[in-house]
């Protein structure tokens, strides 16, 4: 079954259109990414999503109920967890008067588990809290139905490092029992932890939409050699070689060897290759085929070598950071190869 499905999804205020035929579905079960730099349309979809505002053009469905039907949504909701990104409380009640309120609308199967675990101060108002434990009331209030579905606008900001992982462990348990998110970020390190599918948004219109580890694939390898020769960032410009930059003395042509053997470095990967000792650091993202790569490295004096995945961040600014904000989107979407 289909949690979201979002058909042509159109949406304008006044003059401004924020989203433009968007088109996707959340699967049942997966943990889907809302990817997108700021003012994308993220929220716009988001809040459109979940009922508070019409749509301009199109449509979707919510758990199978239409998004435009007032009472449908009502019987959505019950089955539906919601994280805004601004979290308008009332604020001159305490945490605990706020839930139970909350709990008499929406029911409450499992808010003393969550209060356990993210633990905000319940027995203050809320206009006191910091905006993390804000945070951390909000996540109680959207799983305390025990929802199937919850779709989040930014859930981590304002959540300490700690917290957050607390969350994304959460999240990982909660769809090991069923549980759907759809969720928005623009922490790229999160999505890569958490999500199956990321769906990427540019300028209101879906720039992308595929599995993370597709996307990784795609991204290839971040690669960091150290050799003992100078050499300039045209020595690197092979097939499939992306953002060359080298750095070190590049007059040096002589490795530091202790012995006098040449063999100063292991190539384990694990020393800073970047100052500090002669040679040259070539650091470059490759998506090439390794055995041109190891070729072309044959024709150097390797001192060091590092090869690991590209992070999300490299593979988004490259495959979108270029994009011509005006282009349609199904032709990125080709060009992607998706
Ligand atoms: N209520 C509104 N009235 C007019 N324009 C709006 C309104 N809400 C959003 N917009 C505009 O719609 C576009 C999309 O905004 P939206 O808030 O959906 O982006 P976002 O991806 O959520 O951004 P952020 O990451 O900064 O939260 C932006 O150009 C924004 O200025």
């Amino acid at each position: 079954m289909v949690a979201i499905e979002v058909n042509g999804l159109t949406k304008d205020y006044g003059n401004v259109r924020a989203i433009e035929s968007l088109s996707f579905a959340v699967e049942d079960g997966e943990v889907f990414g809302f990817l997108g730099p700021n003012g994308a349309g993220k929220s716009t979809t988001i809040r459109t999503l979940m009922g508070f505002q019409l749509p301009t053009d199109g449509g979707a469905t919510v758990l199978g109920h239409d998004i435009t039907d007032r009472s449908a949504m009502i019987e959505a909701k019950r089955q539906v967890g919601y994280i805004p990104a601004e979290m308008g409380f009332d604020e001159g009640v305490t945490g605990e008067r706020f839930l139970r309120y909350q709990a008499s609308l929406k029911g409450d199967t499992r808010s003393e588990e969550l209060l356990e675990l993210f633990d905000p101060p319940m027995d203050r108002e809320i206009g006191e809290y910091s905006t993390g434990n804000k945070r951390k009331l909000a996540v109680v209030l959207a799983f305390m139905h025990d929802p199937d579905l919850v779709i989040m606008d930014e859930p981590t900001s304002g959540l300490d490092p700690l917290m957050q992982e607390r969350f994304y462990e959460f999240i990982r348990d909660e769809q090991a029992k069923g549980t759907t998110f759809f969720f928005s970020s623009h922490i790229l390190s999160e999505v890569q932890k958490i999500c199956d599918r990321v769906g990427v948004i540019r300028n209101g219109h879906l720039v992308d939409l595929e599995d993370v580890e597709t996307l990784l694939e795609r991204g290839g390898k971040r690669v960091s050699v150290h050799v003992a020769e100078p050499a300039e960032p045209s020595a690197f410009a092979i097939e499939g070689a992306h953002d060359v930059s080298v750095t070190g003395d590049e007059q040096s042509a002589q490795p530091t060897a202790a012995d006098g053997s040449g063999n100063t470095q292991s190539a384990d990967g694990g020393e800073d290759t970047s100052s500090g000792r002669d040679g040259t650091s070539v650091s470059f993202t490759y998506t090439g085929d390794y055995n041109a790569l190891l070729e072309h490295l044959i024709g150097y004096d390797v001192l060091d070598l590092d090869i690991e995945d590209a992070p999300l961040e490299d593979v988004f600014m490259r495959f979108y950071g270029e994009v011509d904000p005006d282009r349609e989107p199904s032709t990125v979407g080709r060009q992607a190869d998706v």
